[in-house]
């Protein structure tokens, strides 16, 4: 088994250091367009390997696709990051051009691969990879909705006191400041609802505070985040190299499901060998569909700005 991530910086690596980590693959291959950088990440990722215990072997390179050939999954973490005070929208005149070129030239390496887009405007992003490369769409899987849903049951673990690993929570919708949806109403904690558990008021702020979890941490940070970012992206590649069959909210392209068409946007999906599998409906309540609506309303207007660039 073969991983490629693009984009050596702080999520690439990341997300690098964490597959390597679980040994998700035999071969793993870090590119980045900055000279040195994913062969200095490479090398300093693979020196963990006799403290950790991993037979991993990783390369990096600049810029030369050659090294990627043959991959079974490709993550693409190339691109800007927001700065405090930005939206994540803001980021795509320069990320569209970015993650075109990228999933250009990893399928002329590895027609074969499954891509997992991760830079932002990640919805948009996603959209224009399966544009650009004209790949089955189940090949084509936008990571937000991993990264969300683990940001819901952390704000739900702090206000349950309680495990996040006895949390069962959901984010669908775009991976967007305003557009995320949190499904409050199917989180569970030990299959007991969180509704009857929390007050309407801490049900409120903790789907509030799930939705800015990435800009608060920006504003925090000076830049947006890379640890919750890189494990959810491992996650989504070990569901696949593993063919776990994991149920990720994930950004896919829908054609009717959860009443959207030409679009791509985050909805309860299985994860296995062959990419997304299968969407799982959740039959959605009116006042979530419309959540649903809007959201989808929101990304097709990013959509119809690549048009313009
Ligand atoms: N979908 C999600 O849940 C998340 C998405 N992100 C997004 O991921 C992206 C990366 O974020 P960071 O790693 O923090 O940024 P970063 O600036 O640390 O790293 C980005 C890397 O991409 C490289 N790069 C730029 N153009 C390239 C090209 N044409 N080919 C190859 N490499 C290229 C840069 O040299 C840099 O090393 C951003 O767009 C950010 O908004 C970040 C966190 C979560
Ligand atoms: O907030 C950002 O810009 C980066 C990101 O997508 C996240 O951490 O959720």
């Amino acid at each position: 088994m073969k991983v490629t991530v693009v984009g050596a910086g702080a999520v690439g690596a990341t997300t690098a250091d964490n597959i390597a980590r679980k040994a998700l693959c035999e071969e793993l291959a870090l590119l980045d367009i900055k000279e040195g950088i994913a062969e200095g990440k490479a090398q300093d990722i693979s020196q963990t390997a006799a403290l950790l215990g991993f037979d991993t072997r990783i390369t990096g390179s600049t810029n030369d696709y050659s090294k990627t050939a043959g991959s079974d999954v490709v993550v693409i973490t190339s691109g800007l990051p927001r700065k405090p005070g930005m939206t994540r929208e803001e980021l795509i005149g320069v990320n569209a051009g970015i993650v075109k070129g990228v999933a250009e030239n990893i399928l002329q390496y590895s027609p074969e691969a499954i891509i997992i887009v991760v830079s932002n405007p990640m919805d948009t992003m996603t959209y224009l990879a399966l544009q650009a490369t004209g790949l089955p769409k189940n090949r084509i899987i936008g990571m937000g909705g991993a990264l969300d849903s683990a940001r819901f049951k952390y704000q739900l673990s702090k206000h349950l006191g309680a495990s996040p690993a006895d949390l069962n929570a959901i984010v669908i919708g775009g991976h967007g400041d305003t557009t995320m949806i949190p499904l409050i109403r199917y989180a569970t904690w030990n299959s007991i609802p969180v509704t009857s558990l929390l007050s309407a008021e801490a049900q409120q702020q903790i789907v509030a505070d799930t939705m800015v979890g990435g800009a608060t941490l920006t504003k925090l940070i000076g830049t947006s985040a890379w640890y919750a970012p890189g494990a959810a992206a491992a996650s989504v590649v070990q569901s696949i190299v593993r063919d776990e069959k994991k149920l990720i909210a994930s950004c896919v392209s829908l054609e009717g499901a959860y009443g959207q068409t030409d679009i791509c946007l985050g909805v309860p999906v299985i994860i296995g060998k062959t990419g997304w599998e299968k969407i799982v409906d959740y039959q959605l309540n009116a006042e979530e569909q419309a959540l649903f609506n809007k959201s989808a309303d929101a990304v097709r207007s990013m959509n119809d700005v690549l048009k313009t660039l």
